[in-house]
């Protein structure tokens, strides 16, 4: 079909369209135009299907076959469609892609939709949203990470602008709010990693935030500004929690509220008639966690690698969690490591505690690993989504709680585990009795069926089930009494859904049911097949109808109980979350002494000074890979970038070889300081770490293409972001900075940005260099200290030894590295050759001889002074002697002046 030629979506929802729409088109046309932006996925019979545009996207996005069904506006109607069994699968495949998908669900009967005359369209109704930031289905959402949906506003006030961030995770309910600012807009977003971002029109416009909503590609989805308005912010909160005031919840600024208010909205818009049990609104102080940049984040691979793989990152290395709970809260804490020492001191004592109780803490772990996932089955059941299934998930967790809470009982318990122990005791005793007495050992997924109420549970259910097994027992008892009455030996009572129960024989035998007075009366024909008579009796349909009405009070009596379980279970959704976090607090607390035990971690001193003093550091994803791979021992190293008096912490100017080790040690200094304020142990032997209020790196090289900026310039920004923002109490983290452009233009760079963060930054940081000439700096600059990577060269090889040890290197083993790499062994002779040479002519004519001075080195970078200069013009005049002229030499001379003024001109053009 011609895309030129294609019914788009303004098109169809117009007044012209609808007015030419058959029925069923005009049902359709008026769902989408109320969901423009969302793919529509129409309900008919067993299938969604997927019209004009949306078919179109969805087959490609989908790989399946684009079809067409009918004719609109004279063109052909492009058609797709999904069996509504697998439909999941592929509302995963479309959410993953960025997607947002309407669900429109047939609302009646078709036998509804006849009565009401011939031509009438059967109801339907979009009856849920799905996008990426409000999922609830077990199949959709990864077990260990939140998924949450996010909101932005801007408050315009007199003084300066204001923003406001409030995030929700519909699956477990967790609802955070906090209030930002320009600087710390993408910090503090990409700190939540929401999988679906909405803002006002308005500001998905302004070009000054396109940046940060590129970092967030088709996550962000902007809507109508009214979602967002301030005034009405506090009403929409209060109804939606249901009370007269918010003041219990806390104090929140207003762009927090607009933010909060559009979340919910969006929620409910999503979600159509169902209330999610959303937690109260709590703030999450952005300005009380670690500010980590975006390109910081990503570079230090904290929770994913580069590759956007779990594997490798710092997350996957530390998480020794059980609990899918437990694996989000993790990933949570370390996404926003604390910047209060006393908090950061109440984790470490939990961690303590396990690591002192190994026998407590190994019983916990069993219990914690038979622990569903509480938080999101309730979820799924407060939003009537949720089957038999999930109310088992809920009555197994408070088991396990109850289980918990006894072994925690006896023990001396720290701060945060003894709350964690008070959640637990609050748990409904009443609610875990109430679900164990009805629920059967055995669920189904499903609700539909039935056969989730165990036996005892209810009497009448029990009669009810009584009968149906009874007459099901009799037919059986029927077809043996058929047979020997028949004579037919072969005679079967069968079922299915078009006659119900019927007999059935072959036609060979068939007489013996349809001749005689006797069997005449007895056997009715109901059907007759190619080889197969099939026949009813008053008796056999008598059954049927006491089995159909016993199996349809069995079931509304399982569906009534069913809802009185969920009514029960979402009236304790408060405990039942609080609960599900304690059980989490757990399992982070245990799983970290887990990890301390393994690898030999130690518990850092935090405080709030500016020390930064790492004895026997080790970088904890490399030193795991190496153990794996049997590849040797992680070689430990110290870090000290402690002031020396005041407040100005050290910076260490790291030089050494290709391979040598320098950005595995400058990583995990910065890890070590994520992992300690996030109240973990550390991989060293002793840490003391003064808090780092902001952490900045700038390692590893990276372009951004998409972007349109080359490897350089993504270098260049991030270095300007650290230079500009990095404070006292920040620790940064530099590799090579400059090695991307012209050595000279790289040295120079490199050389003010050193100046820089001694003298302005006034930092903590490291700063990996090849430019061995920038070690000059560290006799004009008192805080800056020369540290190198060791190596021992051997028979002409190079040995790495990965030891930082203090003193400069030398030089960069560059082509030793290369030659290892495999490269031609022509190539590495020949470089050799050249870097001879090079090295000869720089003794020569030293280019580092300009740095040995430091204010010669500025002097270098002025434009030289103009050399004095004579030009032929005038020392043509010069030599005229006007006195000894005839008037014709003379003007001879005045022309051939003129000559040579123009030749002049012409060459210095
Ligand atoms: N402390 C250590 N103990 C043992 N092995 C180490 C250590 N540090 C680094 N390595 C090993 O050396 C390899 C190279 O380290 P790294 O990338 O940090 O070097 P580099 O000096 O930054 O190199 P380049 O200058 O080429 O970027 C690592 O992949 C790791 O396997």
């Amino acid at each position: 079909m011609a895309d030129n030629n294609r019914i788009k979506t303004e098109e169809l929802i117009s007044e012209e369209s609808r007015a030419s729409a058959t029925p069923m088109m005009e049902q359709y046309i008026e769902i989408k135009a109320a969901n423009p932006d969302l793919l529509l996925f129409y309900r008919m019979g067993d299938f969604y299907e997927l019209f004009f545009d949306d078919a179109v996207e969805a087959a490609r996005a989908l790989s399946i076959t684009l079809t067409k069904r009918g004719q609109h506006l004279g063109r052909d109607i492009p058609m797709c469609g999904v069996p509504v069994h697998a439909a999941d699968d592929y509302l995963q495949k479309l959410i993953a892609l960025g997607f947002r998908v309407a669900v429109c669900e047939q609302t009646e009967d078709p036998a509804e939709a006849k009565k009401r005359g011939g031509k009438s369209v059967v109801r339907r109704d979009v009856t849920r949203l799905v996008t990426a930031g409000t999922l609830t289905e077990e199949k959709l959402l990864a077990p260990g990470e939140s998924n949450f949906l996010m909101a932005l506003s801007r408050v315009k006030g007199e003084g300066e602008t204001a923003y406001g961030l409030a995030w929700i995770d519909i699956s477990t309910g967790v609802f955070r709010l906090c209030a930002t600012s320009e600087n710390r807009l993408a910090a503090d977003i990409m700190r939540v990693e929401p999988r679906e971002l909405i803002v006002s029109d308005a500001l998905f416009a302004d070009e000054k935030l396109r940046p940060v909503f590129d970092l967030l590609g088709r996550a962000v989805a902007p809507q109508p500004s009214v979602l967002f308005d301030s005034a009405t912010a506090k009403d929409r909160l209060s109804r939606f929690f249901e009370v007269a005031t918010l003041d219990g919840f806390g104090r929140f600024s207003r762009p927090e509220l607009s933010a909060a208010a559009a979340a919910v909205a969006y929620v409910e818009k999503t979600q159509i008639n169902e209330r999610p049990a959303l937690g109260i609104p709590e703030q999450d102080g952005g300005s009380g966690s670690m500010f980590i940049d975006p390109a910081t984040r990503t570079n230090l691979e904290l929770i994913r690698t580069m590759n956007g793989g779990r594997d490798g990152s710092l997350l996957k290395a530390v998480d020794r969690t059980v609990t899918s709970g437990g694996a989000r809260l993790l990933c949570e804490r370390l996404m926003s490591p604390l910047t209060a020492p006393e908090q950061v001191h109440r984790r470490l004592d939990s961690v303590a505690f396990f690591l002192g109780e190994v026998s407590l803490s190994a019983a916990l772990r069993d219990h914690l690993k038979q622990l569903p996932d509480m938080p999101r089955a309730l979820s799924r059941l407060a939003l009537d989504r949720g089957g038999p299934r999930d109310l088992g998930s809920i009555l197994k967790g408070l088991e396990a709680a109850r289980a918990i809470a006894d072994i925690l009982k006896p023990a001396s318990l720290p701060e945060e585990l003894a709350a964690a122990l008070e959640a637990l005791a609050a748990l409904p005793e009443d609610l875990e009795a109430q679900l164990a007495a009805t629920l059967a050992d055995e669920l189904p997924l499903l609700k539909r069926d039935g056969g989730f109420v165990r036996e005892g549970a209810d009497e009448r259910l029990d009669d009810a089930r009584g009968l149906r097994d009874t007459s099901r027992r009799v037919i059986a008892g029927l077809q043996a009494q058929y047979a020997e009455e028949t004579g037919v030996k072969a005679l079967k009572i069968k079922h299915n859904n078009m006659l119900g129960y019927f007999i059935e024989v072959t036609s060979g035998n068939s007489k013996a049911l349809t001749e005689g007075d006797e069997a005449k009366a007895k056997f009715i024909h109901r059907q007759t097949m190619a080889n197969a008579m099939r026949f009813t009796t008053a008796e056999l349909a008598d059954l049927e109808s006491r089995i159909a009405n016993a199996a349809g009070e069995a079931l509304t009596i399982e569906l009534a109980t069913f809802e009185t379980l969920r009514q029960a279970v979402v009236a304790s959704a408060e405990q039942l979350k609080d609960g599900a976090l304690a059980l989490s607090v757990l399992d982070v607390s245990a799983g970290f002494a887990l990890l301390a035990e393994a690898e030999a971690y130690c518990r850092p001193a935090v405080d709030d000074t500016t020390a930064f003093e790492i004895e026997g550091g080790r970088h904890p994803v490399v030193e795991q890979a190496l153990a794996r791979q049997s590849a040797g021992p992680f070689v430990a190293n110290d870090c000290t970038l402690s002031p020396e008096s005041g407040d100005k912490g050290r910076l260490w100017l790291l030089t050494g070889p290709n391979m040598g080790g320098k950005s595995t040690f400058l990583r995990q200094n910065a890890l070590i300081a994520i992992l300690a304020q996030t109240g973990a142990y550390v991989p060293a032997t002793k840490a003391h770490i003064g808090i780092v209020d902001r952490l900045f790196s700038r390692v590893g090289a990276s372009d951004d293409l998409a972007r349109g900026r080359s490897t350089f310039m993504v270098e260049m920004v991030e270095t300007a972001a650290i230079l500009n923002q990095a404070g006292p109490r920040s620790l940064v983290i530099l590799d090579e900075i400059g090695r991307g452009t012209a050595t000279f233009d790289g040295l120079s760079i490199a050389w003010a940005a050193v100046e820089h963060l001694h003298d302005v930054n006034c930092c903590r940081g490291l700063f990996a260099t090849h430019f061995h000439e920038l070690t000059a700096l560290s006799e004009k600059l008192p805080r800056l200290v020369n540290a190198t990577m060791r190596v021992k060269e051997w028979k002409g090889e190079v040995v790495f030894l990965h030891e930082v040890g203090p003193g400069a290197a030398d030089r960069s083993y560059g082509i030793q590295v290369a030659r290892l790499a495999g490269l031609p062994s022509a190539v590495v002779k020949r470089a050799k050759n050249v870097l001879a040479r090079l090295e000869d002519a720089d003794r020569k004519n030293p280019a580092s001889s300009l740095i040995d001075d430091l204010p010669l080195f500025q002097a270098s970078m002025r434009a030289p002074e103009p050399e004095p200069h004579t030009s032929q013009v005038e020392t043509m005049l010069n030599d005229l002697k006007p006195d000894d002229m005839t008037p014709r030499e003379a003007l001879d001379a005045l022309y051939a002046l003129k000559r040579k003024m123009q030749d002049d001109i012409s060459i210095e053009d």
